[in-house]
């Protein structure tokens, strides 16, 4: 009689990530990297693997940036003052020269240096290329009043074909949230917001977003409040109680879920290959989005 060894660890997980690499095989992945999960070289490094892998499995990625902290780094060194209001940076015209540099001059091109030693796949690209966003001028309202956020934009147009030019020719854009308006000024969006906008135009299968926290949690900050799934219609009534840089996330999330994008997924990019270990088991890690779910509390591990 032969018996059968049971799978190891090793084994199982590998077994584990074909139904995934079928589910995704030929599908848009949009991935927003934020820039408090950039905080070291062997993180960004690890991020540049998972996103090559994911071009080699089959999958078709495209990565979407922010920069926040390294931003608001850049304008203390230059005695620029900024403020954040519901989540959103106050740009300034001098502000929007350095959000500008830093985005597109400093972390896509380090973004793109990075997935590149891996062969010759990246290529950057902001707002203001081919068209690919037009932004509108767009204000805030916190504690019941509308705050003037200067130049910060939301996305108004999306035309996606350089970005879909790039795919079809095996390459992973590395877009930055910069994008002009209808008279060329050039605005801030948000990266959360423009990684949706994206997500929705090219009709991604998944926008995954990194960030610096392990999820959403539905009673902030107490950490057995962790969600693993939640509606659309659940997370909006949540948005009201959600503060600072979560707001713009979660209503990215809830605008690509209710625009056409099958699931968005918020995940704590602090951990090595947290892209790898979300879209490759099946627990993944973080808060999903997805339509017709009942809102579901991570246990603790
Ligand atoms: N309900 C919540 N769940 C998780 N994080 C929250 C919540 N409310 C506020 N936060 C805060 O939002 C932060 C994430 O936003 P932010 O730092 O702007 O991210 P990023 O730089 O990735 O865009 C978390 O680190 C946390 O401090
Ligand atoms: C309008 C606005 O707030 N824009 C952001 C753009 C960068 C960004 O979104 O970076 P993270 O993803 O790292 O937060 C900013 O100026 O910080």
């Amino acid at each position: 009689m032969t018996t059968t060894k049971a799978p190891n660890t090793k084994t199982a997980v590998l077994a584990g990530a074909l139904p995934w690499l079928k589910a995704y095989h030929g599908k848009i992945v949009v991935v927003k990297y934020g820039g408090n999960a950039m905080t070291d070289d062997t993180l960004k490094r690890a991020f540049a693997e998972d996103i090559a892998f994911l071009r080699f499995a089959g999958f078709k990625p495209v990565v979407v940036h922010g920069g926040g902290p390294q931003i608001s780094r850049m304008l203390d060194r230059l005695g620029i003052e900024s403020e954040f209001r519901g989540g959103l940076r106050v740009t300034t015209p001098e502000a929007m020269d350095v959000v500008r540099m830093v985005l597109v001059g400093q972390v896509q091109r380090e973004l793109v240096g990075l997935i590149n030693q891996h062969g010759p796949l990246a290529v950057g690209l902001s707002g203001e290329d081919a068209g690919l966003f037009t932004a509108m001028p767009t204000n805030t309202v916190v504690d019941g009043e509308e705050v003037d956020l200067g130049l910060v934009g939301e996305v108004r147009d999306v035309r996606p074909e350089a970005v879909q030019d790039l795919i079809e020719a095996g390459r992973i854009p590395v877009v930055s949230s910069v994008a002009p308006d209808d008279l060329g000024q050039v605005h801030n969006v948000n990266a959360d917001t423009a990684a949706a906008a994206l997500a929705v135009a090219l009709g991604a299968e998944k926008l995954l977003v990194l960030t610096d926290v392990e999820g959403l949690y539905g009673n902030w900050p107490d950490k057995g409040s962790l969600i693993k799934e939640i509606s659309p219609e659940a997370l909006a009534e949540l948005m009201p109680t959600l503060e600072s840089g979560m707001v713009p996330k979660m209503q990215a999330c809830h605008q690509a879920v209710t625009q056409g994008v099958a699931r968005a997924t918020v995940v704590d990019g602090r951990e090595p290959h947290a892209v790898l270990l979300e879209l490759f088991t099946d627990e993944g890690v973080g808060t999903q989005v997805l339509p017709g779910v009942e809102t579901k509390v991570r246990s603790a591990s």
